[in-house]
């Protein structure tokens, strides 16, 4: 059987503030959904939700994995069930080296039934498979020794996660903004990369306001936020139609979600 995560008439609030405002979503494992909209639409929003981060409390609505409630799932029970999410910003641990927090993350999305100090993969193994999955991505095996996001450059960060996403092989990943801060070659590098590890294997969503990241992972569905809802879903050209016409034509063809766009807005200044 496909997996399948539905997402279904989903609200979000922040602080009491409502940020989503039913979002219907279903992705299978194999496809590849861009997820486009302008900024502060709601997109990492509902990446956050997804995960489950304490910050974003649904308010209404559900998230499914395989037909299994995970609304009120904790965020690392939802990652050992087959979620991972790459962060615009992620945060770095110091003193905690890059293989060794892979390594406790890898066990525990393989266990899922792991406890707190039991085993984890044992050494030989785990060092084989993440030289064998760096040497795959061109990567250095010195950079496994670096300090989890530490003094990374923003390359680098990608790069963390993307090897993350390679040992892990979360059965759906969310990718956000994962081109951001980029230089040219570099995106090239994430997303063939990317699409090397993902391939048919998982469902990804990603959230990109780029086209480059979409070359090497051609979208099988598209879909458009707007003031919190998704307005629009398409095939590969309404991700092309976006990135080459911005949102004008959402924003007239969906009057009532560009209005919730601008009182979102205006709340935003008057705080
Ligand atoms: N942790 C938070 N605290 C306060 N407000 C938040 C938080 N997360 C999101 N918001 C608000 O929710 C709205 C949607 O933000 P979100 O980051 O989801 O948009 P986005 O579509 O991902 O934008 P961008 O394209 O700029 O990344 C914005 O008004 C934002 O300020």
């Amino acid at each position: 059987m496909t997996d399948v995560l539905k997402i279904e008439n989903l609200h979000v609030s922040v602080d009491e503030k409502p940020i989503l405002n039913g979002v219907n979503l279903q992705l299978k494992r194999g496809e590849t959904h861009a997820l486009m909209g302008p900024n502060g639409s709601g997109k990492s929003t509902l990446g956050f939700a997804i995960m489950g981060h304490p910050k974003y409390e649904v308010t209404e609505g559900r998230i499914l994995l395989n037909d299994v409630d995970v609304t009120e799932m904790e965020a690392d029970e939802r990652a050992r069930l087959g979620l991972f999410m790459a962060f615009q910003r992620p945060i770095a641990i110091p003193g905690v080296r890059l293989a060794d927090f892979l390594r406790h993350a890898t066990t525990n999305v393989r266990n899922p039934e792991r406890k707190e100090g039991e085993d984890l993969i044992p050494m030989r193994e785990f060092r084989k498979e993440i030289k064998e999955k760096m040497s795959q991505l061109q990567m250095d095996t010195e950079f496994a020794r670096r300090y989890v996001n530490d003094g990374f450059s923003g390359g680098e960060m990608k790069r963390a996660e993307i090897l993350q996403l390679a040992m892990l092989q979360p059965k759906f990943a969310i990718l956000d903004e994962t081109d951001s801060g980029l230089d040219a070659d570099a995106v090239r590098l994430a997303s063939q990369s990317i699409a090397q590890i993902g391939g048919e294997e998982m469902g990804l969503l990603i959230i990109t306001h780029h086209d480059k990241l979409l070359e090497h992972n051609p979208p099988s569905h598209a879909h458009v936020m707007l003031g919190g809802r998704i307005v629009e879903s398409g095939g590969v050209e309404l991700a092309h139609e976006l990135h080459s016409n911005g949102y004008e034509r959402i924003r007239k063809a969906y009057p009532d979600a560009a209005a919730m766009e601008r009182a979102m807005q205006d709340e935003e200044q008057t705080v």
